[in-house]
Formats: structure tokens, C-alpha cells, sequence
């Protein structure tokens, strides 16, 4: 079994991570979260989403925090944008990638985007393609494709549809997320081989929320597939509204932790990693939701 010898994680705390926060987090505080990620030496960073406010509160401040970060010219700062409206105010503040997002579940899609699959790939097409003629990347999430919350096991054949379409409409690489962390290792893997006819395996990154404790095994499952992108969420942070009960993403913490103990390069400070997650964590009234984390962090203590 060959396994990659880097991995590029995508930290997607500031976005994923707290749009579920009910307590406001001013922009100061996003701003200064990404500062610390990228001192962590995190290379691509999600840094908020062009969504109604009146559907993500959280993300309202969208342009005053990307307006607000000082940027490294070696890191990708990523937005989520669902439709036009969301794109041009989105492309004002510069993203280096926006991220279309859709379902691999109809009643997902409807939920969290207020349509069907099919309605979502006519509003992304032209999102996309305005995209790639301003020089900007573009990245499908694919949400729930392994399981929904509300329709349960999804076949992977919903997923290949789905990959099918968004490749078809040009989006250049693909997140394969469960969304409610239901997953298990070789149902990430069927998910994956059902993505691959439509990406190769340099352009799917691995999206796995940790509600069953399952991420880490999933990310292995992965990387035994050669895959070598993944996000991940700061101190574990995170949810999404419509998904209710799925906790957060897998730690980037954890995943460093694993990927470092397995001789896997990641370019990125655990220790920073840690203080990024304890300053926010700190914030928010909570210990980081990352073992790895509270281990080094009582380690310190002595
Ligand atoms: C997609 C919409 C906007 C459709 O929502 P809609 O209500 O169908 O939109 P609409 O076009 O009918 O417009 C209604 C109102 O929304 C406004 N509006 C319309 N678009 C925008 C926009 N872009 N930015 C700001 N405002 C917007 C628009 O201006 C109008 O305002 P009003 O006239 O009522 O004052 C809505 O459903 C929405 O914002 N959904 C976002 C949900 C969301 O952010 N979910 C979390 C992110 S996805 C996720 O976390 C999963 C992921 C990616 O991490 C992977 C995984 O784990 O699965």
C-alpha cells in the first residue's frame, strides 16, 4: 500500500467551523483566527460564505473579514458561494477559489439551498463559469454522500450523478463530505470510487465530519485510495445548520497528529495548530473539541 507523502488540509474553522456558532463572533475575532492558522502554516484556509444572512447569520460579515485578513501570497483563501448574487459580492473581496455547493441528497439540497439538485447545477453553471473567466478556482462541496439527514443511507450512485454534473459544468476539483459524520470507512471509499470517473484523485479532497467518531478512520480510508487533499476544522469546530445533531468536522489537530506519526508531511506547526485552537476555543467558552489538542494542552500544564 502506497500512501501519499504530503497532504494539503484545508482549514475550514472559520467558515464550517462557526457558521453554527449562536453566540455572534465578531470579525475581529474570525480575522484574527485566520492569522493564526496561517502562522500555523496552513497554506488554504475557508475563510467565510456569500449565503443570506437571513440563513447564516454567523457568515453576515462576510466582506468586512475577508476585507480584514492580511494576506500571504502562499495561501488560498476560499469562499462558499451558492448562487450570482452571492458570487459578485463574493468576487469584490478577492477569493482565491469560491466553492459551489451542492447535494448528493434531494432533500438536503433542498433544505440548505432551498432547491433540487437539478435547479442548484442551472444557478452554479454561470457562477462557475464567471469564475474561471476572473482567474478564479472553483470547487464543488458535495454534501451527504454517504448518508442525509433526512432521507438516510445515500447510494453512491446519487454521488456519481452528482460528480457527473458537477464536473460538467466545469468545477475543478470536488469535496466529498459527510455531512453528519454517519460514515465508515468503506462507505467513504464507495463514495470516492463513485467520484473518480468524473475526478481524478488529485482533484477530490476529503470532507469528514466526526459526529460517530469515524473521521479519522475515514481519512485513512482515504489516503489508502491516494487521496491527498482534506479538510478540516481547527479545535474540531463546527456544523452545519441544516444537518442538525452532526457535530463538526474531524480536527486538524488529529489529522496532523496521525499524518505527522505516520511520516506524512502537512507543512504545518502542530503546536501553533494548538494555540490557534485554544485561542478560539477561548473565545467561544469551551475546550478545543480535538483529543490531540486537549493532550498537548494538559501536557503543558505539566
Ligand atoms: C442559497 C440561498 C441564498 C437561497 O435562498 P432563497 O431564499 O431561495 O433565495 P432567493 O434567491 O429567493 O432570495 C431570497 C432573499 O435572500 C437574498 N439572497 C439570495 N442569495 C443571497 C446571497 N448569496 N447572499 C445574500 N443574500 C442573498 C435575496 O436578496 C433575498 O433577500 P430579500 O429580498 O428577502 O431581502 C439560501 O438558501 C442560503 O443562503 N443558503 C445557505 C445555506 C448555508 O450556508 N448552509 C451551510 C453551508 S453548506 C455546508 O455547511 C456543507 C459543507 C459545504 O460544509 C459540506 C458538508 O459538510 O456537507
Amino acid at each position: 500500500m502506497t500512501l501519499p507523502s504530503r497532504v494539503q488540509l484545508i482549514d475550514v474553522g472559520p467558515r464550517d467551523g462557526l457558521q453554527n456558532e449562536k453566540q455572534p463572533v465578531p470579525a475581529a475575532v474570525k480575522i484574527e483566527l485566520v492569522h493564526r492558522l496561517q502562522a500555523a502554516g496552513l497554506t488554504e484556509i475557508e475563510v467565510t460564505s456569500f449565503v443570506s444572512p437571513k440563513w447564516v447569520p454567523q457568515m453576515a460579515d462576510n466582506a468586512e473579514v475577508m476585507n480584514g485578513i492580511q494576506r500571504q501570497a502562499s495561501v488560498r483563501y476560499s469562499v462558499l458561494t451558492p448562487n450570482a448574487q452571492g458570487f459578485e459580492a463574493a468576487s469584490k473581496t478577492r477569493p482565491d477559489e469560491i466553492v459551489v455547493f451542492g447535494a448528493a441528497s434531494e432533500a438536503f439540497s433542498h433544505k440548505n439551498i432551498n432547491c433540487s439538485i437539478a435547479e442548484s447545477i442551472e444557478r452554479f453553471a454561470p457562477v462557475v463559469q464567471a469564475a474561471l473567466a476572473a482567474g478564479i478556482a472553483v470547487r464543488g462541496a458535495m454534501s451527504c454522500t454517504v448518508a442525509c439527514p433526512y432521507e438516510g443511507e445515500v447510494a453512491p450512485e446519487r454521488v456519481a450523478y452528482l460528480a457527473g454534473l458537477m464536473k460538467q459544468i466545469g468545477v475543478q476539483r470536488v469535496d466529498v463530505a459527510d455531512t453528519i459524520g454517519a460514515g465508515t470507512p468503506l462507505k467513504v471509499q464507495k463514495a470516492i470510487e463513485a467520484t473518480l470517473p468524473y475526478f481524478d484523485v488529485d482533484h477530490i479532497c476529503g470532507h469528514f465530519h466526526d459526529t460517530y467518531g469515524q473521521a479519522l478512520a475515514n481519512t485513512l480510508a482515504a489516503l489508502q485510495m491516494g487521496v491527498w487533499n482534506f479538510q478540516s476544522s481547527v479545535a474540531g469546530l463546527g456544523g452545519c445548520p441544516y444537518a442538525k445533531g452532526a457535530t463538526g468536522n474531524v480536527s486538524t489537530e488529529d489529522v496532523v497528529y496521525m499524518l505527522h506519526g505516520m511520516g506524512i508531511e502537512t507543512g504545518i506547526d502542530l503546536d501553533k495548530l494548538v494555540d490557534a485552537g485554544a485561542f478560539i476555543s477561548g473565545f467561544l467558552g469551551r475546550q478545543p473539541n480535538s483529543n490531540v489538542a486537549k493532550a498537548i494542552l494538559n501536557k503543558r500544564l505539566g
